[in-house]
This record gives structure tokens, sequence and C-alpha cells, in this order.
């Protein structure tokens, strides 16, 4: 069964159709990427799933409810969680704090519990501090735990910006250009966080890549977006051989 069902989604800026009754179904599990031209449309879909826009028309489901009208943080607290293609950490704050940070919808206890009941925030505290910790060993940060984010290099924050979204636990994970700016080495390590994090943690993730070799070598199927429409869908091989998408998209990648 699909966990992602989009079902007929059109976004309107004014005269520009960003998204033109767009359909498709992200299976539970898999890797899914999102591809195109600039400007076809890719990031929309990801902030209308993310909930930052909401479709002019169309239907949004996750897991069978319809989410089309809930606000970002309810969408997260269900599950959707998103690393940034401009990193959106806080620069001055450790990546331990960032990632706190990452994981504080899924924490019960506010202000009012902690004051009542403070044994009880104390160990929910506790608890989150381990999971996250999990993150960081996941992500092999733990000798950058203690340092301000914006002094690492790129690369590190771009795996930061990952981590601040896995501590969340999502069961759906939406990856806007992990790897953009990267060098081929930092590329690398960032494809086999992606498969680990797909294999270890079972997440379901949705993809936007530039680099068609790693969307290729990761991906289970492939939507391609242009000029607001989908114009291809299928497996990495039906993709390279679907005429449109080679005319409109690949042909243009590989003469590039
Ligand atoms: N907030 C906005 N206001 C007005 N127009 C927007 C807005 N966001 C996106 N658009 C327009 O919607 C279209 C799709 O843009 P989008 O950023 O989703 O494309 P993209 O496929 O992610 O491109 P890229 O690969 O360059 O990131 C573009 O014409 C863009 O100018």
């Amino acid at each position: 069964m699909g966990v992602l069902e989009i079902k007929d989604v059109t976004l309107r800026f004014g005269g520009v159709v960003a998204l033109d009754h767009v359909s498709f179904t992200v299976n539970k599990g898999e890797i899914f990427a999102l591809i195109g031209p600039n400007g076809a449309g890719k990031t929309s879909m990801l902030n209308c799933i993310s909930g930052l826009y909401q479709p002019s028309e169309g239907t949004i489901s996750f897991n069978g409810q319809v989410i089309n009208h809930l606000k970002p943080h309810k969408r997260a607290s269900l599950g959707i969680a998103r690393a940034f293609q401009n990193i959106e950490l806080f620069p001055h704050l450790s990546v331990l704090d960032n990632l706190m940070l990452g994981r504080h919808v899924r924490m019960k206890s506010g202000l009012l519990s902690c004051g009542i009941y403070w044994g009880k925030a104390q160990r929910e505290e506790v608890e989150h501090r381990r999971k996250v910790e999990d993150v960081i060993d996941f992500l092999e940060i733990e000798d950058i735990r203690d340092i301000p984010v914006g002094t690492l290099s790129y690369g590190l924050q771009k795996r930061v910006e990952m981590g601040r979204a896995l501590a969340l636990e999502p069961e759906l994970l939406l990856l806007d250009e992990p790897m953009a700016g990267m060098n081929n080495e930092e590329k690398e390590d960032m494809a086999r966080y992606i498969i680990d994090i797909h294999e270890e943690m079972k997440t379901t993730i949705i993809l936007i890549e530039h680099d068609m070799g790693v969307v290729m070598d990761l991906s289970d199927h492939i939507a391609v977006l242009d000029f607001g429409k989908l114009i291809g869908y299928g497996t990495p091989t039906e993709i390279q051989n679907n005429p449109k998408v080679i005319e409109a998209y690949l042909g243009e990648e590989q003469a590039g």
C-alpha cells in the first residue's frame, strides 16, 4: 500500500502553475526520486507534502489520512520530516542542540508539566537524548557533537541537516538535493547514509536530486516533472528508456 498518495495536485501562484494535476503513489519503505529540469515544480511538491504550501486543488494522503490542511508541525508529528536544500540549522548552536531541537515535536512535556511532573519530564528528556545520541552514532558525527554548526564544513553541515530530520524518527523523510554542492567523496558518503537509513531504519525516502548517477543507483521509483506536469513515472530502467523524459530532461543532462 502507498504510504503517500498524491492525487491530482495543482498549485498555482497567481498566473504561474507550479504543479498541474500531478498524481503518484510512494510505496512504504522505498526510495522515491523526484527529478526534472529547473523550475519543474520539484521543491513545490516537497513543500506541499511537508505543509509549507497548500495545494490549490487535489489531495495528499499520508497513511490513508488526508493531510492537505495540516500545518507543518502537525505533519512532522505524524512522522514526515524534511531536510532542506539550503541548510536550516541554528549556526551558533552545537550539533547536539540542533538535533535536540529537531526532535522537539516528539517531546510531550511542556513547561507546565515540567513544573508539576518534574521526574517524568526528566525521564522523557533522557529518552529523547538517547534517541538523538543514536542518530549521532549512526551518522558518525560523535567528534563534532559539541561544535557550533556554523563552523563546520558544508558537507558536514548537510549531514547534520539530515540528522536534524532523522532525530524526529520519521516514517517519511523528504530530502531536497542532499548532495548539492558536495565533492565526490562527500556525495559517496551521503549516498551510503541514505542507503543505510533505507535499509536499517526502513524509512520511506523522497529524494530530489540532479545527479542522475545517484538517482538511478538509489531509487526504486522515479517521478519526472516538467513545467509542473508529471511526464514520466517508473523504475530507473523505465525512466532511462522513456522518450518523453529523454527529450525533456535526460538528453539535456547527458549533453550537459
Ligand atoms: N513561493 C512562490 N511564489 C511564486 N512562484 C513560485 C513560488 N515557489 C515556486 N514558484 C514557481 O513555481 C515553479 C516551480 O518552482 P520549484 O522551485 O518548485 O521548481 P524546482 O523543480 O524545485 O526547481 P529547482 O530544480 O531549480 O530547484 C517555478 O516557476 C517557480 O518560479
